[in-house]
């Protein structure tokens, strides 16, 4: 009978889920989606080919999101044994620095994590949780987004807080890991001279980070504490004074819900714009808008994500004492020919010289042949790390 692995991939406003044939190469089966949307969720699952199979669209007196997808799975199973399921887990603390099998107790250990990822920790561990329940002996692997920033120097971990704070694990963790994981693989087989040298990967999704691979190590990256440092994202403002915050507490009576809700979901590129979290959605208003305000305030939401990635590359490209190259990966960094047009032409002085027309067709390369550093596109494939993670896990009989 044939054996499966399914594969969650749970963000901050959506569940990804694939299955992974493993019989022989593994190969991606089915690939689906939950999203959520102010009036109840949307479930949709491509087959093999890439064809859509289910587009369902399902309003909040329906069953739990969750509870329909595991249902659904297993009414699809269609005669093959589920063998194990991989879940990338944000939050894996200062202990976990590799995958672990999920036990109560390592469950346990991972909830506690959740004053650190108040929003992510709970969304990643719910399908782990709601497996357990049914399939107790099911084999559940936990693969953490902090696990690949275990190498940064002590140094970029402190935060220069109080001593006491640091005792409590507040100091700089790192996220997107199993991102860079995939990345930083695919480097090391297809260009070992950017794996081996300095180069700086842009996670730009709806969540952002930078993270600067030194020796095929990370050695620093723009998330720190939380999945609320850095970058501007789609709903979260990235890096902002802190002065803000004890402006809004005491101004305007803010307590930590408020404050949790504007900085999660109401800033980045929604707050800012005033229209939409979504890049596409953003670039398509501007082309069609005709109210100048609305132009005005997604030019500028889209010129500060810009601005921000630049001026952390310039951050990091310092802590790495220079650039060899540069690689765009994510949803936006994938996608977005006009934003790594607009974020090159500001390197220049680092030496990077992009090529206008690979960029726009979305190449592998999108620097020309004498610039200094190489930059890079290359697609992410986090559910492929954690779908290897669990085979490593399994004993050779079963894999
Ligand atoms: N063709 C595109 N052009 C510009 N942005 C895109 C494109 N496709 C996807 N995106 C953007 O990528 C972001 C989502 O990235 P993704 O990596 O899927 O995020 P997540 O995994 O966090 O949900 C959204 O802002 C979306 O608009
Ligand atoms: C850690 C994080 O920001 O994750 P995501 O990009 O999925 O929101
Ligand atoms: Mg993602």
């Amino acid at each position: 009978m044939a054996g499966v692995i399914l594969v969650f991939n749970v963000g901050s406003s959506s569940v990804k889920f694939t299955v992974f044939d493993v019989a022989a190469e593994p190969e991606r089966l089915l690939h689906g989606e939950i999203e959520h949307h102010t009036d109840g969720f949307s479930f949709h699952v491509n087959d093999r080919t890439g064809a859509r199979c289910v587009d369902e669209r399902m309003t909040t007196s329906d069953p739990h999101p969750l509870d329909h997808l595991l249902q659904w799975l297993s009414a699809h199973a269609e005669g093959r044994t589920l063998l194990g399921v991989g879940h990338r887990i944000v939050h894996g603390g200062a202990d976990f620095s590799a995958p672990v099998k999920i036990t109560p107790a390592v469950m346990d250990r991972l909830e506690a994590l959740t004053p650190f990822a108040p929003l992510h920790q709970p969304a990643t561990l719910a399908p782990a949780r709601a497996i357990a329940r049914y399939r107790p002996d099911l084999l559940q692997i936990a693969c953490f987004d902090t696990a690949f920033h275990h190498t940064i120097p002590e140094m970029a971990r402190l935060l220069p807080l109080p001593r006491r704070y640091e005792q409590k694990g507040v100091r700089r963790y790192g996220f997107h890991g199993l991102s860079y994981t995939w990345v930083a693989q695919r480097l090391q087989a297809c260009d070992p001279a950017l794996y081996a040298g300095r180069t700086l990967i842009a996670h730009l999704g709806s969540g952002a980070s930078l993270c600067a691979l030194k020796g095929g190590k990370s050695l620093e990256t723009t998330m720190g504490f939380s999945a609320l440092d850095g970058l501007m994202m789609g709903t979260r403002a990235g890096l902002i004074d802190p002065g803000a915050l004890l402006y809004m507490m005491q101004e305007e009576g803010a307590g930590w819900c408020t404050l949790v809700d504007v900085l999660y979901r109401q800033s980045g590129l929604l707050g800012v714009s005033g229209v939409s979290s979504d890049m596409r959605l953003l670039r398509k208003r501007l082309l069609d808008e005709k109210d100048p305000e609305i132009i005005r305030t997604v030019s500028q939401a889209l010129s500060l994500f810009e601005y921000r990635v630049i001026e952390e590359i310039g951050a990091l490209a310092a802590v790495m004492e220079g650039l060899d190259g540069l690689v765009f990966t994510a949803g936006i960094g994938e996608h977005d020919s006009v934003l790594r047009a607009n974020v090159c032409a500001k390197l220049g002085w680092l030496g990077v010289k992009l090529d206008a027309q690979a960029n726009a067709r979305h190449a592998s390369i999108i620097s020309t042949a004498e610039s200094a550093v190489t930059v890079r596109v290359e697609p992410t494939d986090e559910e492929a790390v954690i779908m290897r993670d669990v085979l490593a896990f399994m004993t050779p009989q079963q894999a």
